[in-house]
């Protein structure tokens, strides 16, 4: 199957940025924007565990921190011996602003890759639609 090629090597390039002196596990993610932008994300652990930052949601932050909203694909990359898959945690804020229709690319280190949707990684999501109150 075929990758974004740019958006694999600008995810790879991050897991030398990725900062984790307590999982080892690198990370790294590419966001490209509709207007033909990467931005691209690491995860960034903390000694209060939970206060860690993973890859995706540190390029997603990043884009919208910039001014970015409007998305068309994501990459996700790792050294694992399958492909990498987003946490629970990262498919919710994938899916505040990335529609249910984005490719999302889930790959490692060795060559494998699947192609797969936000809306597939998070079916049912919960979503601004759902906000409404009586
Ligand atoms: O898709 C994923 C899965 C895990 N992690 C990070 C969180 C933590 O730093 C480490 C181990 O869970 O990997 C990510 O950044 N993205
Ligand atoms: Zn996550």
């Amino acid at each position: 199957m075929m990758i974004p090629e740019d958006l694999y090597q600008a995810a790879t390039k991050m897991l030398t940025r990725a900062y984790v002196p307590y999982s080892h596990f690198p990370v790294g993610a590419a966001l490209l924007t509709k207007t033909g932008e990467i931005y691209t994300g690491c995860n960034i652990e903390n000694a209060a565990y939970g206060s860690t930052n993973c890859a995706e949601r540190t390029a997603i932050f990043t884009a919208v921190a910039a001014g970015q909203r409007q998305f068309k694909a994501l990459l996700i990359t790792g050294k694992t011996t399958e492909v990498i898959v987003p946490c629970g945690a990262c498919r919710q804020v994938i899916s505040e602003f990335c529609a249910d229709e984005m490719p999302v690319y889930l790959t490692n280190q060795t060559g494998k890759i699947k192609q797969t949707t936000v809306g597939q990684l998070l079916p049912g999501a919960f979503t601004a639609e759902d906000l409404t109150h009586e």
